[in-house]
């Protein structure tokens, strides 16, 4: 076969990007942007090209972001110790202003900012605002490696969606606009509350049926004991590989998310390298998208 000019391999993409974009037209993406997976500032602006080419495709894409490591940073300059249990940081009334301050402050409107930068127009809310989404105090229990029981752990202020209110989001994508959220909800005790944003991501994700979820993080998907990726799994499967240890840490409340969205109707959920260049275009208008792919089985 001879080979094709750099230009005319462009535009072959570009028309295998067709079939995809009339699968997504007019459909709810959720992508979860994981403080992991925001690297520098280039790789940044990739991600907000990409956000503004699948809105202006005729998609609907609503960002949910994370930012661990972020919150991580601020702690420690202002001397507050930090621990994670089953995933989730440990939250007291002095980390959960912070928590807010980093996530609904900071990230939240550079986020948009990059957006913005790109041509696109974004809106950055929490759950707070228009009472999107109401959180009640997370009840957690881990296993006792030791005796295989379980525990109940006290995690203080992490909550856990309890009701997400659609019509906020709706009215956002309806003007056009870019929803960038904060996963930092109010509860029905007036109690501000710190949600893991995988958690949030896959609340929205379930209450507005949407046809994707993508969990962007800094691992190019789930692994296996050997370190291998799994590129498909499914809510069985999931089930097994925490039981039997192979996911850990925060790939626990991803994977739980996945298998919660996946429940109330999102079709599919991708847990993918968002380090990699143009991960959300490759992963919905090409075929080359890699991770792993969730679904029911
Ligand atoms: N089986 C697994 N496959 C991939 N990653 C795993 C697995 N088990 C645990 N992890 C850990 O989960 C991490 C991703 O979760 P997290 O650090 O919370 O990311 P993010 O900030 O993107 O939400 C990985 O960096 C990895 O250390
Ligand atoms: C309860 C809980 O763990 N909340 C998270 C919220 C941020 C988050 O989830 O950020 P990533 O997606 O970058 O991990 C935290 O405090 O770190």
């Amino acid at each position: 076969m001879t080979e094709l000019p750099n230009v005319h391999v462009r535009a072959e993409v570009l028309a295998q990007a067709l079939p995809h974009m009339q699968r997504y037209d007019q459909e709810i993406v959720v992508i979860k942007y994981g403080g992991h997976a925001m690297g520098d500032r280039a790789a940044a602006e990739d991600f907000a090209e990409d956000i503004v080419l699948l809105e202006q495709s005729g998609l609907k894409p609503i960002v949910v972001h994370g930012g661990g490591p972020q919150i991580g940073k601020m702690l420690d300059r202002l001397g507050i110790q930090s621990e994670f249990r089953g995933g989730l940081r440990v939250t007291d009334e002095a980390t959960v202003e912070v928590v807010e301050m980093v996530l609904a402050g900071s990230i939240n409107k550079q986020i948009v900012g990059w957006i913005s930068a790109e041509g696109g127009r974004a809106i950055g809310l929490c759950g707070k605002d228009g009472n999107m989404v109401r959180a009640k105090r997370a009840m957690k229990t881990v296993i006792d490696p030791e005796n295989h029981t379980e525990q109940a752990i006290d995690l203080g202020l992490v909550g856990e969606p309890d009701h997400v209110e659609r019509g906020v989001l709706d009215a956002v994508l309806k003007a056009e606009l870019i929803p960038v959220l904060a996963p930092v909800a109010y509860g029905a005790d007036g109690q501000t509350y710190n949600v893991n944003a995988d958690t949030f991501a896959g609340a929205i994700a379930g209450a507005l049926r949407a046809k994707r979820l993508l969990l962007l993080t800094d691992v190019p998907g789930v692994l296996d004991k050997d370190k291998k990726l799994i590129p498909e799994l499914t809510v069985e499967d999931c089930r097994r590989l925490i039981a039997d240890g192979t996911i850990t840490g925060g790939m626990i409340p991803k994977i739980e998310t996945c298998m919660y969205a996946i429940e109330r109707g999102v079709e599919a959920v991708v847990i993918l390298d968002g380090k990699v260049n143009h991960a959300v275009l490759l992963e919905l208008f090409t075929d080359y998208g890699a991770g792993t792919l969730i679904r029911r089985g």
